[in-house]
This record gives structure tokens, C-alpha cells and sequence, in this order.
């Protein structure tokens, strides 16, 4: 068999034929002759006659229960004749039907099923045997074969159910009918509703040895298949060389489950089979099992079906996201990602959530993904990088295999919060070194784990669990994929417990590595963020609460974010101003607030100083700044009045020279032009602007340029409006200047005056 070991394996699972736990087979009539004392050989069919005068010889049959033999019409109503009346005599058909039996209910070829004569039951029109279960007569007894006499009768079909699915066999006329079963189906027999329906039955005896059948074969297969898995590296794509061997299978399932529905005694179909020998397999190979749930996206290239008839139908349908999936062909996947999302154990129990991306490596199935119908898929036009796509999503169940020197690193990966509870027990039960040990197997994909987890909850876990390790680098490592705006009140004392342990330098790199995903730049998209920094006050009043290890903690938080802060807002206080800037310094008022109510409380002095240096900024956004602040800081606990009084001053000065200045003359139209841009456009466009005179300008330009001079205007939020007017070559674009422009520093200075006002009264500034 070619192909990885993953491969083979599949393919394997696939072959693997769940063995019956019910047969059945026809044999002829002259297969059998049965003769009874006081009767003679029967004729076959049994007549009506014939079968009369065999009841007569009968008695009610009994029936088992617990340790009782009943007889009880309303269970089981049927005629027995005395077992020693009876004489058989098959042929070596007979034999042979035994050991086909044998092979299709999954019994070993070495053994042997001899059948142990029972009872000869007639049942007459209306008799039946309820849903009952064979008691197991003998040690060696597997099993029940029922014979079915050839007679006429309708009605009184065998009903034999095994894993929620129910056999129906029926007699016949003219030929021996067969049936075997294990001693573990239920079964019953339906009222006869014409003629009279007569069996043999026996108890089937299992001889020689069973314990090497041909599952254990299989299972051994799959053992070796694992073996070799888990031995061989992984060869990476795109000539990327070779990588370790895998440290688990995940072999897909082909049925669909929800998380609740998840557990190894419900699987469906195929599946239990599967999962079955691949438990025993991993048994052999000295690997663990858990039972998972994979979300499953795939991407395909995709042609919609209907344009390929562009004559018939292309007018049928119009462009739709939600994909009808039928209609497409799919042409080549160029993306598949697999992540496990639920998992129980080998002894099942809850389903634990848990988060694992595999690699295709790590994945085995029998059937392939698109062999399924996914549960949703999205179809995609043309996008530019593929032609069109289609996206479908599968929910399957997995068996995953892992060798057990492996189970650490593999729930690890899945649940790190799991993998900080262990370290901590290991820690607890004064196993130190192992738990070091196991913290370094966690290495290699520690990061990516922590980063796709919930954070918030990781971290208070990890700043708990790493004190214990009592290893600095290793503490470090476990902290690593943290951020600081993950930090939150309730993790200041275990916070400082570290810096009292390792070290104020070894804090101090862990928070500035914690900042390191801050880039400048990013704080104008980082919500999330500037919402952390306005809670700042409440995260300083836990630390400084601990001590004066708390207090430089604290500052070194403030340091970090002031510095953060400050770089990406000194950028935007200078320059032309927007209504889109403006808004945004104004929501940049309770970050600031936040951070200078902190740095007061943590008496940072220099953050203080540097804020109300950056108060004295040229440009009259930085008003818009501080009032924000200011306003700001009324929301917060009870500010200090250090920093914030100073910025109120210099703010209030601020504003009274800007409302010195002179007012726009109503016939002054300059405007001033935004920086940044060099080119002889923008010289020519400044010209026009900063002219006091002129208000419109009608300027011939080819569609560049004119896109060019659009995009200006527009982001600077001039009060100008463009018009291209599609004439001539090229076209000419007339720019005029608006009322908005003597309406923005209308607004401006009310907005001003009011400010002031509220200035002068709230901080107590002189007027
Ligand atoms: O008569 C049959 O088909 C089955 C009888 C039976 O179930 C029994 O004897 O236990
Ligand atoms: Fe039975």
C-alpha cells in the first residue's frame, strides 16, 4: 500500500468492514430432513396438516426471567415440541453456512461456531415472542441461530435490533432460512398472521481460540501505521526541508456533531467502528486518544455551474453570497483550515472547550471533506488574487492520537489555561523541576496558543503559577505572549510579588516587552487600548496599595504608556486641523486623564512634567486636548490637581490669544493650505488658497491630477467644493471656496468662549 502512514491508515479505517451482529442465509430444501417421533419425517413445505399434528405434540413454551420460567401468553405465546422428539439431519452445506456465518459476524477463521440444538417452536396464526434478550446458557455460548422451516405463513418476521438499528428476516416457503445473531440483540418475533411458521433454534457455541481475530489483525496494522506517524518527519512544503515528526494524527470521523452530542457511545454509522479500532490500535502503539470536534474551512476555486450555459441560464440567476453549493464545480482547494474546538477524554464525561489549529500533517480522514455536505458555504465572485471562490464549512468528529510522552504538550497546546493549572499542581506537590520541564515543552507553540486564548483570564493564571517555577528566564518565557493592556486591578499584588522575586530589572523587561506590539502610529486604531489607559488610576491604586515595590511598578506602567501616548498624539497638535482629527483628540481626552490622574498618585513626575510640556504645544488643537482632559478628569476618582492645574492654566491662556486675534474680514477668503505635499500642484493650489481674493479657480486638468487635488482637499476637510466639468480636453476642474469657512471659525470661537468660561469657573482661574 503506497502513501504516508497517515495515509494508510486511512485507507485501512476505510476498508475495515464492521463486522454484523446479525446474518442471514438461505439453504434448500433438501439441505435438511428433520423427523419427529410420533409424526415421521416432515414434508416440506409443512403442510397445515401436518403442522397441526405437530402442535399436538407441544406444550406451551416457557420463558426466562431472572431466575423464574414463566409462561405468560401476553410475552410469549408459541408451541414447544419436546426437544428429544426431534431428529435432524443436515448436509455439508450446513457447515459451510456456519462458517460464512462465523467470518460475517467478525469471528476469527481458527474458530469454529457449533450450533447446540434448543427447542422446536410452532407458532400458529397469532402467535408472537415479545423483545427479549437470549439468556447466555453455556460459557461458550456467542450467540443464536434460528431455522426457519420451509412453510407457508405471512407475518411472524424476526426482529433482531443491535445500536439502535433493527434486522427484519422473514421465513419461506420454499427454501431453509438462516438467521444468527449475538447473545446481545434483542429481538422478537411479530404475530403470525396466516399459516403456521416453524423453527429450529440453537445455541451457538464458540470454539478455539478468538482472541487473535481478525480485528486484533487490523488493530495491529493501524499500530504500526501509528508507529510510523509519530516516527517520521514531516517534510514541509515548498521545498522548506524537513521538520520534527508529528506529535499527533487527528483522524476524521464522517458524520456531523454538536459539542453536546459529542461522546464516544453515540457515535454514528461507520464511525464507532472506526473509533473503536483506532482506540485499540493506539492501545497497541502506546498512544492516548481523546474524541474531538473539528471546525473545518475550506476554500475552493470554484466555477458557478451556471455560467457554463451562458446561453440557457445566465439570466436565471443573479450574483448571490449565499451559495446555493449544488450549483458550483469545484476546481482546485487553495485553502483549508482545521481547528479542534472540543474535546473528551478516553473515558468521555463533559466536553471541555479547547482551541488546536492542525497542520495538514497532523490530519488523517477516509473520506475527504468535500466528500460531505458542509454545513454552510459562501460563494465569492472574482476578487483579484483567485477567481471565484467558494468557502464551505464542515463540522466533523476526530479521533486524535498522540504518543503518551506527548499528552502534556498536546493539552497544553489546546488549553493553556489547562497547561498553567498542571505547572501549578506540579509546583504545589513541590515538584519544582518537573514543572520546569514541563514548561519548556511548552516552547515551541506557547505564543500562538496564549495569543488565540482568552488572555484576559490566562494572565491572572500565568502571574499566579510562574513565582513558583522559581526560574527567571522561564517565567519570562510563560509571560511572554502577554500584553500590558491585558493588566488589570486584581493582578497587581501577584504582579508585584514577581518584582519583589525577580527582580525590578527582570520587571522591568517583562513590561516593556509586554509594549512592544504598541508601534507608533497605532494609537488612533487601538479602542481597546486607549479605554485601558483611562482605567489607569484604578491599576495604579492596586499597586501603589502593595508597597514600595508597587510604587516603581507603577511608574514603570505610567513611563510606558505616557510614552505611547504622547508619540502618537504630538503628531496631530500641529498642522492644519480637521473636524475627523479634532473629533479624535477630543475622545483622547479621558486616556490623557487617565494617565495623569495615575501619575499623580504614583508622583511621576516626570510624566507630569512632559504633559504639561506637551500642553505648551504650538497649534490650537492642543485646547481641544486639554479641555477634553479636563473635562475628563471630573469622570475620574478624585484627581490631585498636580499636572491637571498647570494644563488648565496654560490652557486658559490659550485660549484668550486665540480669541485675541483679529476675526476673518468678511471679505477674507485665505485659506490655509494643508503640508505635506510638494509637487507643483499643490504649489498651485496653495496659490489659489492662501489668495483672499479669489474664490474660484477653474483649472484645466487631466483625471491624475485632478484625483490628486480631490484627495487633498477631501482629507484635509477643506471648505472647497470640487466640480469637474466634462468639457473640452482635458477636463476642467472648478474648485470654490464655501461659506463653511467663515462658519468653521464661527463655531470655533464660540466653542472657545464657552470653554473659558468653563475654565475660569471650574479650576478657579483667574480671570
Ligand atoms: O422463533 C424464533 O424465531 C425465535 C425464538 C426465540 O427468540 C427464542 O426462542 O428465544
Ligand atoms: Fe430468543
Amino acid at each position: 500500500m503506497p502513501g504516508t502512514a497517515r495515509e494508510r491508515l486511512a485507507e485501512l479505517l476505510g476498508e475495515a468492514k464492521s463486522p454484523a451482529s446479525s446474518v442471514y442465509r438461505k439453504l434448500f430444501m433438501a439441505d435438511l430432513s428433520v423427523a419427529v417421533d410420533g409424526l415421521g419425517p416432515l414434508q416440506f413445505p409443512v403442510s397445515e396438516e401436518q403442522a397441526i399434528r405437530l402442535r399436538g405434540l407441544g406444550h406451551r413454551a416457557r420463558f426466562g426471567r431472572g431466575e423464574q420460567t414463566l409462561t405468560d401468553p401476553e410475552v410469549r405465546d408459541t408451541w414447544e415440541i419436546p426437544k428429544d422428539l426431534v431428529r435432524m439431519e443436515w448436509t455439508d452445506a450446513f457447515k459451510a453456512v456456519l462458517e460464512v456465518m462465523r467470518d460475517e459476524l467478525g469471528l476469527p477463521p481458527h474458530c469454529e461456531l457449533t450450533p447446540d440444538f434448543h427447542s422446536m417452536l410452532v407458532y400458529e396464526t397469532g402467535q408472537f415472542f415479545v423483545t427479549h434478550q437470549d439468556s447466555e446458557k453455556d460459557d461458550s455460548m456467542v450467540g443464536t441461530l434460528v431455522v426457519t422451516l420451509p412453510s407457508a405463513h405471512t407475518g411472524g418476521e424476526l426482529l433482531i435490533e443491535h445500536r439502535g438499528q433493527t434486522a427484519e428476516y422473514r421465513g419461506s416457503k420454499v427454501a431453509v432460512s438462516l438467521v444468527a445473531f449475538y447473545a446481545d440483540c434483542r429481538h422478537q418475533v411479530l404475530p403470525v398472521k396466516t399459516g403456521n411458521r416453524i423453527t429450529l433454534t440453537y445455541n451457538l457455541l464458540l470454539t478455539g481460540d478468538s482472541s487473535a481475530s481478525a480485528e486484533d489483525t487490523l488493530a495491529g496494522e493501524l499500530a504500526a501505521c501509528l508507529d510510523e506517524h509519530f516516527a517520521t518527519p514531516v517534510t514541509l512544503a515548498y521545498g522548506g526541508g524537513q521538520a520534527d515528526p508529528p506529535t499527533r494524527l487527528a483522524y476524521l470521523l464522517d458524520h456531523e456533531y454538536t459539542a453536546r452530542g459529542l461522546s464516544w457511545s453515540r457515535l454514528k454509522g461507520a464511525d464507532a467502528d472506526r473509533a473503536a479500532l483506532l482506540r485499540a490500535a493506539a492501545d497497541k502503539a502506546g498512544c492516548d486518544v481523546v474524541l474531538a470536534l473539528a471546525e473545518i474551512q475550506e476554500t475552493w476555486d470554484a466555477i458557478d455551474s451556471d455560467e457554463e450555459d451562458y446561453d440557457y441560464d445566465d439570466y436565471l440567476e443573479e450574483d448571490s453570497d449565499e451559495a446555493d453549493d449544488g450549483q458550483y464545480v469545484l476546481q482546485d482547494l487553495i485553502d483549508s483550515d482545521i481547528t479542534l474546538a472540543h474535546w473528551v477524554g478516553p473515558g468521555g464525561g463533559q466536553p471541555e472547550e479547547i482551541s488546536l489549529t492542525l497542520r495538514d500533517a497532523e490530519v488523517a480522514a477516509t473520506t475527504p471533506s468535500a466528500g460531505l455536505t458542509p454545513y454552510a458555504s459562501e460563494y465569492e465572485g472574482y476578487m483579484g488574487n483567485y477567481g471565484n471562490t467558494l468557502d464551505r464549512w464542515y463540522r466533523r468528529a476526530a479521533v486524535v492520537v498522540w504518543p503518551r510522552n506527548q499528552g502534556f504538550a498536546n493539552r497544553a497546546q489546546a488549553s493553556p489555561a489547562w497547561a498553567l493549572d498542571e505547572l501549578g499542581k506540579m509546583i504545589r506537590a513541590g515538584d519544582v523541576t518537573n514543572a520546569r520541564d514541563a514548561a519548556q515543552a511548552l516552547v515551541p507553540f506557547w505564543d500562538a496558543a496564549v495569543r488565540s486564548g482568552p488572555q484576559d483570564e490566562l494572565l491572572g493564571r500565568a502571574l499566579g503559577t510562574v513565582k513558583g517555577l522559581d526560574d527567571a528566564e522561564t517565567a519570562a518565557m510563560l509571560l511572554h505572549p502577554f500584553q500590558l493592556e491585558r493588566l488589570v486591578p486584581d493582578h497587581a499584588s501577584a504582579l508585584v510579588d514577581l518584582a519583589a522575586h525577580y527582580g525590578q530589572t527582570w520587571m522591568a523587561a517583562l513590561l516593556r516587552d509586554w509594549s512592544e506590539a504598541w508601534r507608533p502610529g497605532t494609537l488612533g486604531y487601538s479602542p481597546e487600548l486607549l479605554e485601558w489607559l483611562s482605567g489607569l488610576p484604578q491599576l495604579c491604586t492596586a499597586l501603589l496599595a502593595t508597597g514600595s515595590e508597587g510604587v516603581t511598578t507603577a511608574r514603570r506602567v505610567l513611563d510606558l504608556s505616557w510614552e505611547w501616548f504622547a508619540g502618537g498624539v504630538r503628531p496631530s497638535l500641529t498642522g492644519p486641523s480637521s473636524n475627523g482629527q479634532d473629533e479624535w483628540l477630543a475622545d483622547l481626552g479621558r486616556p490623557f486623564a487617565g494617565i495623569l490622574t495615575a501619575a499623580a498618585q504614583a508622583g511621576s513626575d516626570a510624566v507630569l512634567d512632559d504633559a504639561v510640556k506637551l500642553g505648551h504645544a504650538d497649534g490650537d488643537q492642543v485646547i481641544l486636548l486639554v479641555t477634553a482632559a479636563l473635562r475628563a478628569a471630573g469622570t475620574l476618582p478624585a484627581h490631585t490637581g498636580r499636572g491637571f492645574d498647570e494644563l488648565a492654566v496654560g490652557c486658559a491662556e490659550r485660549i484668550r490669544s486665540s480669541l485675541a486675534q483679529p476675526q476673518r474680514a468678511p471679505d477674507d477668503w485665505s485659506i490655509e493650505p494643508p503640508t505635506g505635499c510638494a509637487c507643483d500642484l499643490c504649489a498651485t493650489l496653495g496659490a489659489f488658497l492662501r489668495d483672499p481674493k479669489r474664490r474660484t479657480f477653474a483649472w484645466p486638468l487631466a483625471k491624475a491630477g485632478r484625483a490628486h487635488v480631490h484627495a487633498l482637499i477631501d482629507m484635509a476637510e477643506l471648505p472647497v467644493r470640487h466640480e469637474t466639468r466634462r468639457q473640452g480636453r482635458p477636463y476642467t476642474l472648478v474648485l470654490t471656496k464655501t461659506e463653511a469657512l467663515f462658519e468653521r471659525e464661527r463655531l470655533a470661537r464660540t466653542r472657545n468662549e464657552a470653554d473659558l468660561a468653563w475654565l475660569t469657573k471650574t479650576w478657579k482661574i483667574p480671570v
